[in-house]
């Protein structure tokens, strides 16, 4: 069991081999492991210092991490829609590894500093007339950014402050629990297809994990955008809430799942998320040349154009 104390600070997908004498990380189910969460003196001489620590240096993510608490908050501000730009997203990636590392971080709160919008998913500008090695740094990005949030130890929840399509829909599925603001102008869900564009492998298996297999089929064939209300009903979102308490009641949630110990928490959420994370792994090469090739088609770029053309109409 002291072996299980170890810090590896890598997320779930590190498997912590010399507690269970797993013999390497497609084997090993249960041994991910960030950081074992408990205090160390280090943390408590910290904590006298500072209580909350300003972590992102962009000016795209802000990231407060409160040490009396164990729980930072990243709030996304990339106007005008928090698109997931290739900047973004290496924000994204580095900061969360950032919290990861750090032994007093328990929890993360994810949500937006934008009024009526969590994330517009990715930055489509990211994903048209670019070279395709463009797309290939692009898309790795992407697939880091999910690595860390999906494989995330820590307990994460999305505080959903307004509308959340696609990859703005990804990244509150990868979190462990979803509060959405009560209004009925805001949506969510994955609506590729309506882009003319396909869900890889990894959007589908994380909304399969939230949903199961029958919804998600129906949703992502349909592109389908959930009212709050709905989203509940099938399960995409834990709870709706007025839309000015979103933050608070995510900071209740946390409460509740801070009092389960650590250890015992990181290992069944590692459990349940593991062969999906070894799934991309596995395949992250020929995910990203897939991605690449299919994007630079010219079908696919023209659906791309006409999408934009179309968002830019002034709206009725
Ligand atoms: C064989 C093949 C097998 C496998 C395939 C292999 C690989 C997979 C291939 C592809 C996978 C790609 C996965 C893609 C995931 C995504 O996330 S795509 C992005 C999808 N996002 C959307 O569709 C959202 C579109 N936006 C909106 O619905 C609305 O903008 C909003 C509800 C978010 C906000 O509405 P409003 O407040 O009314 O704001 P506006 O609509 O006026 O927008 C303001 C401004 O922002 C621009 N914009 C909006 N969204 C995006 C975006 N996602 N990216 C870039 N820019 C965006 C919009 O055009 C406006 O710009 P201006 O007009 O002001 O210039």
């Amino acid at each position: 069991m002291a072996a299980l104390l170890l810090r590896t600070s890598r997320g779930l997908g590190a498997c912590l081999r010399v507690a269970t004498g797993c013999p390497s990380p497609s084997s090993c189910v249960v041994a991910a492991w960030s950081s074992a969460r408990w205090p160390r003196e280090g943390a408590v001489a910290w904590r006298t210092h500072a209580q909350v620590r300003h972590y992102s240096s962009s000016d795209k993510l802000s990231i407060d991490m409160d040490d009396k608490t164990g729980v930072a908050v990243l709030k996304l501000s990339n106007p005008p829609v928090n698109s997931l730009s290739l900047e973004l997203l290496t924000e994204l990636a580095i900061g969360l590894d950032k919290l990861e590392m750090n032994p007093s971080c328990r929890g993360v709160i994810m949500t937006s500093a934008h009024p009526h919008i969590f994330s517009a998913g990715l930055d489509v500008s990211e994903m048209m007339g670019k070279p395709t090695e463009h797309y290939r740094e692009f898309w790795r990005a992407v697939q880091e950014m999910w690595l860390k949030l999906y494989g995330s130890s820590l307990v994460t929840i999305a505080a959903i402050n307004g509308s959340s399509p696609a990859g703005g829909c990804l990244m509150a599925m990868c979190c462990d629990y979803r509060l959405m603001a009560d209004n009925p102008k805001y949506s969510i869900g994955l609506n590729e297809t309506k882009l003319g564009i396909v869900a890889p492998f990894w959007f589908r298996d994380t909304m399969m994990g939230v949903v199961g297999t029958r919804v998600t089929e129906r949703s992502l064939q349909l592109g389908l955008m959930y009212s709050p209300a709905e989203a509940v009903h099938v399960g995409l979102v834990d709870r709706t809430v007025p839309e000015e308490t979103v933050f608070e009641e995510a900071r209740t949630e946390m409460a509740r799942w801070l009092k389960i110990p650590d250890h015992a928490r990181q290992i069944t959420k590692s459990m349940m998320r593991k062969t999906t994370i070894d799934h991309l792994l596995a395949q992250r090469d020929s995910d990203i040349s897939n991605f690449a090739n299919f994007i630079s088609k010219d079908s696919i770029q023209k659906s791309l154009t006409a999408y934009m053309q179309a968002l830019r109409q002034p709206k009725k």
